[in-house]
């Protein structure tokens, strides 16, 4: 058989995503090959994300990759991957899922006493969730892989920064806080990004890769992109949405919308059944629809064009 080429991005983060899939791959008796390919998302650190102007900064030049035969499968955090995506690729496996939780990494303990932090997040999503719980709140934009936006924290005057668990703990820094003399706290009432925490493998439509699927991830990506897919249409919009597993084949969604400036928030949350999978993430969605959504949508559209 062919070795098989891993495409990945070349951050710690990406490179450990890339090894567990190839580990994955090896043990069913394949050979593999990383092949490390830069993304937008990785160079361009000057302009927040969603002013780049298209979705998918960190899987476009992987995309290319695979439609041009480079590579065989892109490994990603699936949470990067668009949820359409070109013309000839799919989405082949969701091979785990770590812990999807949101954390603060904090330098003193003293900030949950304090009336105004000043906190350091890239992300709409977990600016709006912080605004909305504190409002009155500093936020500041943040930029780059973990260990840069690590020590960014360090370098600056900053009460704190969001992270997400799975990111840390993956390249393997958790451990490290402690001797930088950081602290860290799981945000719990922060729903995570849509597909937070699993890895998404990309191939070619006609690429039989060996099966290395974990079919409870895929029901809950399945389920959260479809929510974000039908709410956001091609927007970058604040959306969380998260799926946990409450018994055997029984599940329970929360999801939220939120405006920019955290100030307004749709929230839902509902148990379903495996066997009502398939439809859930959009029937969630509608019921956003019916409490609003569109609105906040439209409205969040035309401040982004403005900033
Ligand atoms: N956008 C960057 C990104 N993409 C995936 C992760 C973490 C791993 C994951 O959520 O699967 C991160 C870092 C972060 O959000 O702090």
């Amino acid at each position: 058989m062919k070795k098989i080429r891993i495409g990945t991005r070349q951050s710690p983060l990406a490179l450990w995503q890339a090894n567990k899939v190839s580990d994955l791959l090896t043990q069913k008796g394949c050979e593999t090959e990383i092949v490390p390919i830069s993304s937008e998302g990785d160079l361009n650190l000057k302009q927040p994300i969603y002013s780049l102007g298209f979705t998918g900064v960190f899987t476009k030049s992987l995309d290319i990759a695979l439609l041009n035969d480079k590579i065989d499968i892109a490994v990603h955090s699936l949470k990067d991957v668009p949820t359409v995506l070109p013309e000839g690729l799919v989405l082949a496996a969701y091979p785990e899922r770590a812990n999807a939780a949101d954390i603060l990494v904090y330098k003193s303990e003293k900030i949950f006493e304090k009336e105004v932090r000043t906190i350091a997040t890239g992300s709409l999503r977990r600016r709006a969730f912080w605004l909305n719980q504190y409002p009155n709140d500093q936020l500041v934009d943040l930029r780059g892989n973990v260990q840069l936006r690590l020590q960014k924290l360090l370098d600056n005057d900053w009460d704190g920064a969001i992270f997400a668990l799975a990111g840390l703990d993956r390249a393997e820094i958790l451990e490290e806080l402690t001797a930088k003399k950081l602290h860290y706290k799981v945000i719990d009432w922060m729903i995570s990004a849509p597909s937070q925490g699993i890895l998404g493998v990309v191939t070619r439509e006609n690429y039989e890769l060996p099966n290395i699927n974990n079919t409870e991830c895929e029901l809950k990506a399945t389920v959260e992109r479809q929510f974000l897919n039908i709410l956001e249409g091609g927007c970058t919009a604040p959306i969380g949405a998260l799926v946990s597993t409450v018994g055997e084949e029984q599940y329970h969604f929360h999801g939220a919308i939120l405006s920019l400036d955290g100030q307004q928030k749709l929230e839902v949350e509902e148990h379903f059944t495996k066997q009502d999978f398939q439809n859930f993430g959009r029937k969630m969605a509608e019921k956003c629809k019916i409490l609003g959504a569109e609105k906040m949508i439209e409205q969040i559209k035309t401040q982004l064009k403005k900033s």
